[in-house]
Protein backbone atom coordinates (compact mmCIF):
# COMPACT_ATOMS: atom_id res chain seq x y z
CA UNK A 1 0.00 0.00 0.00
CA UNK A 2 1.55 3.84 -1.28
CA UNK A 3 0.80 6.58 0.53
CA UNK A 4 0.15 9.87 -1.32
CA UNK A 5 2.73 12.29 -0.80
CA UNK A 6 1.86 14.97 1.62
CA UNK A 7 -0.12 18.05 -0.02
CA UNK A 8 1.38 20.34 2.73
CA UNK A 9 4.37 19.45 1.57
CA UNK A 10 3.58 20.41 -1.63
CA UNK A 11 1.78 23.66 -0.97
CA UNK A 12 5.14 24.84 0.80
CA UNK A 13 7.44 23.62 -1.82
CA UNK A 14 5.28 25.52 -4.37
CA UNK A 15 5.32 28.98 -1.74
CA UNK A 16 8.82 28.65 -1.85
CA UNK A 17 9.44 28.22 -4.93
CA UNK A 18 6.76 31.29 -5.79
CA UNK A 19 9.33 33.29 -3.32
CA UNK A 20 12.94 32.93 -4.98
CA UNK A 21 14.61 35.30 -6.57
CA UNK A 22 13.33 34.86 -10.14
CA UNK A 23 10.61 35.98 -12.46
CA UNK A 24 7.38 33.88 -11.64
CA UNK A 25 7.82 30.43 -13.09
CA UNK A 26 11.13 31.36 -14.71
CA UNK A 27 12.82 28.61 -13.81
CA UNK A 28 9.92 26.33 -15.65
CA UNK A 29 9.77 22.74 -15.86
CA UNK A 30 12.91 22.60 -13.64
CA UNK A 31 11.11 24.39 -10.57
CA UNK A 32 8.13 22.42 -10.94
CA UNK A 33 10.76 19.13 -10.67
CA UNK A 34 12.44 20.48 -7.42
CA UNK A 35 8.63 20.93 -6.22
CA UNK A 36 8.16 17.37 -6.84
CA UNK A 37 11.46 16.10 -5.17
CA UNK A 38 10.66 18.21 -1.79
CA UNK A 39 7.14 16.67 -1.92
CA UNK A 40 8.29 13.32 -2.22
CA UNK A 41 11.09 13.48 -0.06
CA UNK A 42 8.35 15.48 2.40
CA UNK A 43 11.00 18.12 3.19
CA UNK A 44 11.44 21.76 1.78
CA UNK A 45 13.79 22.57 0.70
CA UNK A 46 14.64 19.29 -0.43
CA UNK A 47 18.15 17.19 0.58
CA UNK A 48 20.48 16.99 -1.91
CA UNK A 49 20.88 13.32 -3.70
CA UNK A 50 22.92 11.55 -1.65
CA UNK A 51 23.15 7.85 -3.19
CA UNK A 52 21.24 7.28 -6.25
CA UNK A 53 20.83 3.21 -7.43
CA UNK A 54 20.01 2.04 -10.82
CA UNK A 55 18.75 -2.08 -10.53
CA UNK A 56 19.33 -3.65 -14.60
CA UNK A 57 16.66 -6.31 -14.14
CA UNK A 58 17.42 -8.96 -17.20
CA UNK A 59 16.03 -11.22 -18.52
CA UNK A 60 15.60 -13.91 -21.80
CA UNK A 61 12.16 -13.42 -23.49
CA UNK A 62 10.68 -16.48 -25.26
CA UNK A 63 9.28 -14.31 -28.14
CA UNK A 64 13.06 -13.76 -29.34
CA UNK A 65 13.38 -16.46 -31.06
CA UNK A 66 10.48 -15.90 -32.75
CA UNK A 67 11.65 -12.90 -35.38
CA UNK A 68 10.67 -9.71 -33.05
CA UNK A 69 13.71 -8.70 -32.63
CA UNK A 70 16.71 -7.45 -34.75
CA UNK A 71 19.30 -9.27 -32.85
CA UNK A 72 19.62 -12.96 -31.01
CA UNK A 73 19.00 -13.33 -27.56
CA UNK A 74 22.56 -14.09 -26.67
CA UNK A 75 23.17 -10.40 -26.38
CA UNK A 76 21.55 -11.00 -23.35
CA UNK A 77 23.57 -12.55 -21.59
CA UNK A 78 26.55 -10.65 -23.41
CA UNK A 79 25.51 -7.38 -22.06
CA UNK A 80 24.80 -8.67 -18.84
CA UNK A 81 28.94 -9.54 -18.50
CA UNK A 82 29.36 -5.90 -20.59
CA UNK A 83 27.58 -4.08 -17.28
CA UNK A 84 29.78 -6.60 -15.00
CA UNK A 85 32.75 -4.99 -16.60
CA UNK A 86 31.38 -1.68 -16.62
CA UNK A 87 31.23 -0.85 -20.34
CA UNK A 88 27.72 -0.62 -21.30
CA UNK A 89 26.45 2.59 -22.63
CA UNK A 90 24.56 3.00 -19.07
CA UNK A 91 27.98 2.23 -17.38
CA UNK A 92 29.34 5.46 -18.72
CA UNK A 93 26.06 7.37 -17.71
CA UNK A 94 26.50 6.19 -14.17
CA UNK A 95 29.71 7.27 -13.61
CA UNK A 96 29.57 10.45 -15.26
CA UNK A 97 26.55 10.95 -12.92
CA UNK A 98 27.23 9.25 -9.66
CA UNK A 99 24.84 6.49 -9.75
CA UNK A 100 25.22 3.04 -8.16
CA UNK A 101 25.01 -0.13 -10.92
CA UNK A 102 23.70 -3.06 -9.82
CA UNK A 103 22.88 -5.48 -12.30
CA UNK A 104 20.15 -8.57 -11.36
CA UNK A 105 19.97 -11.98 -13.28
CA UNK A 106 16.29 -12.71 -13.20
CA UNK A 107 15.33 -14.66 -16.41
CA UNK A 108 18.67 -14.90 -18.18
CA UNK A 109 18.88 -17.85 -20.78
CA UNK A 110 23.00 -18.36 -19.46
CA UNK A 111 24.31 -19.97 -16.47
CA UNK A 112 27.17 -17.49 -16.23
CA UNK A 113 29.06 -20.42 -15.82
CA UNK A 114 32.55 -18.58 -16.54
CA UNK A 115 31.96 -15.96 -14.07
CA UNK A 116 33.68 -15.91 -10.83
CA UNK A 117 31.73 -17.50 -8.45
CA UNK A 118 31.20 -14.72 -5.81
CA UNK A 119 30.22 -12.52 -8.98
CA UNK A 120 28.02 -15.02 -10.25
CA UNK A 121 26.26 -15.63 -6.87
CA UNK A 122 25.62 -12.06 -6.71
CA UNK A 123 24.08 -11.55 -9.76
CA UNK A 124 21.94 -14.42 -9.36
CA UNK A 125 20.91 -13.63 -5.70
CA UNK A 126 17.06 -13.41 -7.13
CA UNK A 127 17.00 -15.60 -10.29
CA UNK A 128 13.95 -16.85 -11.06
CA UNK A 129 14.09 -18.96 -13.79
CA UNK A 130 15.82 -18.95 -17.26
CA UNK A 131 14.06 -17.37 -20.43
CA UNK A 132 10.20 -17.00 -19.80
CA UNK A 133 8.19 -19.10 -22.31
CA UNK A 134 6.70 -17.59 -25.82
CA UNK A 135 3.81 -15.65 -24.76
CA UNK A 136 1.73 -16.18 -28.16
CA UNK A 137 2.24 -19.88 -27.40
CA UNK A 138 1.91 -20.06 -23.85
CA UNK A 139 1.52 -18.10 -20.89
CA UNK A 140 5.09 -15.92 -20.46
CA UNK A 141 5.25 -17.20 -16.66
CA UNK A 142 3.18 -19.55 -14.12
CA UNK A 143 1.12 -17.58 -11.40
CA UNK A 144 3.91 -19.31 -8.99
CA UNK A 145 6.52 -17.89 -11.18
CA UNK A 146 4.97 -14.16 -11.65
CA UNK A 147 4.20 -14.16 -7.34
CA UNK A 148 8.21 -14.81 -7.17
CA UNK A 149 9.61 -12.73 -9.62
CA UNK A 150 7.51 -9.76 -7.76
CA UNK A 151 8.63 -10.68 -4.63
CA UNK A 152 12.16 -11.08 -5.62
CA UNK A 153 11.91 -7.32 -6.92
CA UNK A 154 10.10 -6.48 -3.93
CA UNK A 155 13.53 -7.57 -1.92
CA UNK A 156 15.46 -6.21 -4.07
CA UNK A 157 13.89 -2.49 -3.50
CA UNK A 158 14.40 -3.37 0.39
CA UNK A 159 17.83 -3.94 0.08
CA UNK A 160 18.73 -0.95 -1.76
CA UNK A 161 16.27 1.03 0.12
CA UNK A 162 18.22 -0.25 3.61
CA UNK A 163 21.62 0.07 1.78
CA UNK A 164 21.02 4.27 1.43
CA UNK A 165 19.33 4.68 -1.84
CA UNK A 166 17.39 7.92 -1.59
CA UNK A 167 16.63 7.96 -5.35
CA UNK A 168 15.42 4.20 -7.34
CA UNK A 169 16.58 3.95 -11.08
CA UNK A 170 14.80 0.47 -12.96
CA UNK A 171 16.84 -0.66 -15.73
CA UNK A 172 16.32 -3.27 -18.28
CA UNK A 173 18.15 -5.65 -20.17
CA UNK A 174 16.58 -8.44 -22.27
CA UNK A 175 16.38 -9.25 -26.52
CA UNK A 176 12.34 -9.38 -27.60
CA UNK A 177 11.57 -7.02 -24.21
CA UNK A 178 9.78 -4.29 -25.91
CA UNK A 179 7.55 -7.40 -27.26
CA UNK A 180 5.92 -8.00 -23.84
CA UNK A 181 6.23 -3.93 -23.22
CA UNK A 182 3.83 -3.15 -25.97
CA UNK A 183 1.75 -6.20 -25.28
CA UNK A 184 1.42 -4.52 -21.41
CA UNK A 185 0.67 -1.26 -22.92
CA UNK A 186 -1.89 -2.66 -25.62
CA UNK A 187 -3.52 -4.24 -22.92
CA UNK A 188 -3.46 -2.07 -19.86
CA UNK A 189 -4.27 1.33 -21.65
CA UNK A 190 -6.79 -0.62 -23.89
CA UNK A 191 -5.14 0.50 -27.20
CA UNK A 192 -4.88 -1.17 -30.31
CA UNK A 193 -1.95 -3.45 -30.92
CA UNK A 194 -0.60 -1.72 -34.48
CA UNK A 195 -0.56 2.13 -32.43
CA UNK A 196 2.32 0.83 -29.63
CA UNK A 197 3.94 -1.91 -31.34
CA UNK A 198 7.76 -0.44 -32.52
CA UNK A 199 10.86 -1.16 -34.12
CA UNK A 200 12.65 -1.78 -30.62
CA UNK A 201 16.52 -2.59 -31.48
CA UNK A 202 15.26 -1.89 -35.41
CA UNK A 203 13.30 -4.97 -36.66
CA UNK A 204 12.34 -3.66 -40.66
CA UNK A 205 9.35 -3.08 -41.97
CA UNK A 206 8.34 -7.55 -42.26
CA UNK A 207 9.77 -7.51 -38.67
CA UNK A 208 7.72 -4.97 -37.30
CA UNK A 209 4.31 -6.83 -39.03
CA UNK A 210 5.15 -10.30 -37.69
CA UNK A 211 5.90 -8.72 -34.04
CA UNK A 212 2.66 -7.00 -33.81
CA UNK A 213 0.89 -10.58 -35.17
CA UNK A 214 2.68 -11.85 -32.28
CA UNK A 215 1.40 -9.34 -29.85
CA UNK A 216 -2.18 -9.84 -31.10
CA UNK A 217 -1.86 -13.65 -30.67
CA UNK A 218 -0.26 -13.33 -27.06
CA UNK A 219 -3.65 -10.58 -26.03
CA UNK A 220 -6.04 -13.32 -27.77
CA UNK A 221 -4.67 -16.26 -25.64
CA UNK A 222 -5.32 -14.12 -22.83
CA UNK A 223 -9.05 -13.86 -23.66
CA UNK A 224 -11.66 -12.46 -20.70
CA UNK A 225 -7.91 -12.60 -18.37
CA UNK A 226 -7.52 -8.78 -19.53
CA UNK A 227 -9.31 -7.78 -16.12
CA UNK A 228 -6.79 -9.13 -13.70
CA UNK A 229 -3.23 -7.32 -13.89
CA UNK A 230 -1.52 -10.87 -12.09
CA UNK A 231 -3.02 -12.86 -15.18
CA UNK A 232 -1.94 -10.11 -17.64
CA UNK A 233 1.54 -9.85 -16.28
CA UNK A 234 1.69 -13.65 -16.07
CA UNK A 235 0.75 -14.26 -19.69
CA UNK A 236 2.45 -11.30 -21.62
CA UNK A 237 5.34 -10.53 -19.39
CA UNK A 238 8.58 -12.45 -18.14
CA UNK A 239 10.77 -12.88 -14.93
CA UNK A 240 12.17 -9.93 -15.18
CA UNK A 241 9.59 -7.17 -16.30
CA UNK A 242 7.57 -8.58 -12.97
CA UNK A 243 10.36 -8.18 -11.04
CA UNK A 244 10.69 -4.60 -11.93
CA UNK A 245 7.18 -4.04 -11.28
CA UNK A 246 7.57 -5.38 -7.66
CA UNK A 247 10.79 -3.14 -7.37
CA UNK A 248 9.01 -0.04 -8.68
CA UNK A 249 5.66 -1.20 -6.30
CA UNK A 250 7.90 -1.46 -3.05
CA UNK A 251 10.02 1.92 -4.00
CA UNK A 252 6.31 3.19 -3.64
CA UNK A 253 5.20 1.92 -0.39
CA UNK A 254 8.13 3.02 1.15
CA UNK A 255 8.43 6.26 0.04
CA UNK A 256 11.35 6.43 -2.50
CA UNK A 257 11.03 8.37 -5.10
CA UNK A 258 11.54 6.05 -8.79
CA UNK A 259 12.93 7.47 -11.64
CA UNK A 260 11.64 5.71 -14.52
CA UNK A 261 13.68 4.77 -18.13
CA UNK A 262 11.77 4.13 -20.96
CA UNK A 263 9.06 1.92 -22.57
CA UNK A 264 9.94 -1.17 -20.48
CA UNK A 265 10.58 0.40 -17.31
CA UNK A 266 7.29 2.47 -17.91
CA UNK A 267 5.49 -0.57 -18.83
CA UNK A 268 5.96 -2.22 -15.50
CA UNK A 269 5.53 1.12 -13.76
CA UNK A 270 1.80 0.54 -15.46
CA UNK A 271 1.58 -2.60 -14.26
CA UNK A 272 2.27 -1.71 -10.43
CA UNK A 273 -0.13 1.04 -10.97
CA UNK A 274 -2.92 -1.48 -12.17
CA UNK A 275 -1.49 -3.78 -9.32
CA UNK A 276 -1.78 -1.56 -6.22
CA UNK A 277 -3.12 1.67 -7.34
CA UNK A 278 -1.19 4.64 -5.54
CA UNK A 279 2.13 3.91 -6.64
CA UNK A 280 1.93 6.57 -9.74
CA UNK A 281 2.54 9.63 -7.44
CA UNK A 282 6.06 8.34 -6.81
CA UNK A 283 7.25 8.01 -10.00
CA UNK A 284 8.66 10.34 -11.88
CA UNK A 285 9.80 9.89 -15.83
CA UNK A 286 13.45 10.48 -17.30
CA UNK A 287 13.25 10.27 -20.90
CA UNK A 288 10.81 9.41 -24.00
CA UNK A 289 11.60 6.79 -26.31
CA UNK A 290 10.38 6.84 -29.55
CA UNK A 291 8.79 3.51 -28.67
CA UNK A 292 4.98 4.35 -29.80
CA UNK A 293 4.15 2.72 -26.54
CA UNK A 294 6.48 4.88 -24.04
CA UNK A 295 4.32 8.29 -24.53
CA UNK A 296 0.62 6.50 -23.98
CA UNK A 297 2.10 4.50 -20.92
CA UNK A 298 3.65 7.60 -19.52
CA UNK A 299 -0.08 9.68 -20.00
CA UNK A 300 -1.85 6.96 -18.40
CA UNK A 301 0.40 7.27 -15.16
CA UNK A 302 0.15 11.17 -15.50
CA UNK A 303 3.96 11.72 -16.11
CA UNK A 304 5.74 14.10 -18.36
CA UNK A 305 9.28 12.92 -19.22
CA UNK A 306 12.06 15.23 -18.42
CA UNK A 307 14.28 14.73 -21.40
CA UNK A 308 13.18 13.65 -24.99
CA UNK A 309 16.79 12.81 -26.84
CA UNK A 310 15.70 10.27 -29.24
CA UNK A 311 17.37 7.54 -26.80
CA UNK A 312 16.08 3.90 -27.04
CA UNK A 313 19.14 1.76 -25.25
CA UNK A 314 17.03 0.90 -22.14
CA UNK A 315 19.47 -0.30 -19.31
CA UNK A 316 18.06 2.32 -17.39
CA UNK A 317 20.13 4.97 -19.52
CA UNK A 318 17.60 7.34 -20.06
CA UNK A 319 16.64 7.77 -16.90
CA UNK A 320 20.13 7.63 -15.49
CA UNK A 321 20.80 10.84 -17.93
CA UNK A 322 17.93 12.70 -16.58
CA UNK A 323 19.87 12.47 -12.84
CA UNK A 324 21.51 16.26 -13.36
CA UNK A 325 18.00 17.32 -14.18
CA UNK A 326 16.50 16.28 -10.67
CA UNK A 327 20.35 17.79 -8.89
CA UNK A 328 19.82 20.74 -10.75
CA UNK A 329 16.14 21.36 -9.65
CA UNK A 330 17.08 20.10 -6.25
CA UNK A 331 19.69 22.78 -5.76
CA UNK A 332 17.75 25.56 -7.02
CA UNK A 333 15.20 25.18 -4.75
CA UNK A 334 17.62 25.00 -2.06
CA UNK A 335 20.36 27.64 -2.67
CA UNK A 336 18.80 30.51 -4.84
CA UNK A 337 18.10 33.47 -2.34
CA UNK A 338 14.01 34.63 -1.52
CA UNK A 339 13.41 38.03 -3.49
CA UNK A 340 12.31 39.20 0.34
CA UNK A 341 15.63 38.61 0.66
CA UNK A 342 16.81 41.22 -1.60
CA UNK A 343 14.95 44.45 -1.49
CA UNK A 344 14.57 46.29 2.13
CA UNK A 345 10.87 45.49 3.99
CA UNK A 346 9.75 49.04 2.75
CA UNK A 347 11.08 48.59 -1.18
O1 LIG B 1 14.07 1.74 -23.27
C1 LIG B 1 13.51 1.69 -24.38
O2 LIG B 1 12.55 2.42 -24.65
C2 LIG B 1 14.04 0.71 -25.40
C3 LIG B 1 13.58 0.78 -26.70
C4 LIG B 1 14.09 -0.12 -27.63
C5 LIG B 1 15.01 -1.09 -27.22
N1 LIG B 1 15.42 -1.16 -25.94
C6 LIG B 1 16.42 -2.17 -25.52
O3 LIG B 1 16.61 -3.11 -26.55
C7 LIG B 1 16.26 -4.42 -26.14
C8 LIG B 1 14.89 -4.78 -26.62
O4 LIG B 1 14.72 -4.55 -28.00
P1 LIG B 1 14.06 -5.70 -28.88
O5 LIG B 1 14.06 -5.17 -30.27
O6 LIG B 1 15.01 -6.87 -28.73
O7 LIG B 1 12.72 -5.95 -28.31
C9 LIG B 1 16.27 -4.41 -24.63
O8 LIG B 1 17.50 -4.87 -24.14
C10 LIG B 1 15.99 -2.97 -24.27
O9 LIG B 1 16.76 -2.57 -23.17
C11 LIG B 1 14.96 -0.26 -25.04
C1 LIG C 1 24.13 -4.18 -28.23
C2 LIG C 1 22.85 -4.01 -27.45
C3 LIG C 1 22.89 -3.31 -26.22
C4 LIG C 1 21.71 -3.15 -25.51
N1 LIG C 1 21.42 -2.56 -24.33
C5 LIG C 1 20.12 -2.69 -24.09
N2 LIG C 1 19.56 -3.37 -25.07
C6 LIG C 1 20.51 -3.68 -25.98
C7 LIG C 1 20.45 -4.38 -27.19
C8 LIG C 1 21.62 -4.52 -27.92
C9 LIG C 1 21.57 -5.25 -29.24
Amino acid sequence: MSVSPSAEVRAEAESRLAALATPPRALGRLGELGVRMATLQGVVPPRPLADPRLVIFAGDHGVAAHGVSAYPPAITGAMVRTFLAGRAGVSALARAHDVAVRVLDIGVDDDFADLDDEVRAALQAHKVRRSCAPSHLEDALTLDELEQSLAAGRAVAREEIAAGADLLISGDMGIGNTTPAAALVAVLCGLPVETVVGRGTGVDEAGLAHKQSVIETAIARLGDRADSPRDVLAALGSADLAATVGFVQEAAAHRVPVLLDGVISTACALAAEHLSPGCAPWFLAGHLSPEPAHLPALKSLGLEPLLDLGMRLGEGSGAVAAVPLVRSAIALLREVALLSDLLPPDA
